[in-house]
């Protein structure tokens, strides 16, 4: 069979993105791996999947696979992705899609920049999800089972989970060794998505991120999100906030709990493809 896909990215965090609404392709773990795998097959940081809408006022439904085949909750930069990709094909330039955590509007604007309302983020422990008695900005955790050292981090979920880590240099943040201790600690029962951010001034910071199911990324929407959030909360930022990520920069509103947080930032297409299995 031909299976039709499309590369795409944003701001270098990678994306193979397969239409489901025009071709009939069964998603297992072992394809989903083989896609992945970036010397054997195609190589990407997410799988995004469209399908058809499940309820009225939609326009497609939005799903999003890791490299390592764990399913999530949300992914920024591919959801600016899947709406330059929906556009494309229907000319619209808003769409309504929905996620496993909720209704995102995508504005695809006159400059190919790409609005998304990224939803409502939450700091509640059992909705993050993060082990702790009560929500707080800030917890203390311990690195390891010694309790000998602990790191300061703020949690929150935007659909899917974040822990952020403010340093003083994102250039010299200990992101390979820090960054696999804290995806996987045991605190975040769904493992997290962890981002060393680094205050600039009061719009802006610098931002690396250790993403949960693929490594350190060239940029993550979601992250940006988090620590801008985080950072409002924390550090004294105001909206809006440009995210300076290795790969290029985000601009991040919002307006205060309980309101939608509002990313803005390129979609590119790199190739159509085809795979013959
Ligand atoms: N690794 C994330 C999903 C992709 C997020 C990122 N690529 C973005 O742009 O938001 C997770 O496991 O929740």
């Amino acid at each position: 069979m031909t299976i039709r896909f499309t590369k795409m990215h944003g701001l270098g965090n990678d994306f193979f993105v397969l239409d489901l609404r025009a071709q009939d392709v069964e998603l297992t773990s072992e394809r989903i791996l083989a896609w992945s795998d970036r010397h054997r097959g195609v190589g990407f940081d997410q799988l995004l999947v469209l399908e058809p809408a499940t309820q009225t006022g939609v326009d497609f439904k939005y799903r999003i696979f890791n490299a390592d085949g764990s399913e999530v909750e949300h992914c920024g930069n591919g959801a600016r992705c899947v709406a330059r990709f929906a556009q494309r094909s229907s000319g619209q330039s808003d769409f309504v899609c929905e996620t496993a955590r909720g209704l995102l509007t995508l504005s695809v604007l006159d400059d190919q920049q790409v609005k998304v309302a990224m939803g409502i983020p939450t700091f509640k422990p059992s909705e993050i999800p993060f082990v702790a008695d009560d929500a707080a900005l800030n917890y203390n955790l311990p690195l390891y089972p010694d309790q000998a050292s602990q790191i300061k981090v703020g949690a929150l979920a935007i659909g899917n989970p974040h822990a952020v880590v403010w340093v003083s240099s994102t250039a010299a943040a200990p992101v390979e060794e820090l960054g696999p201790i804290l995806e996987s600690h045991p605190r975040f029962p769904n493992r997290v998505n962890v981002g060393f951010a680094e205050r600039v001034d009061e719009h802006e910071i610098n931002l690396r991120v250790f993403e949960r199911g693929v490594g350190e990324t060239e940029a993550c929407g979601t992250g940006a999100c988090a620590a801008a959030i985080h950072g409002m909360l924390t550090q004294g930022l105001v909206s809006p906030v440009s995210v300076h990520l290795p790969g290029g920069t985000l601009q991040i509103d919002w307006q205060g709990m309980g309101e939608q947080v509002i990313m803005t930032g390129p979609a590119t297409f790199v190739y159509d493809g085809e795979l013959s299995e």
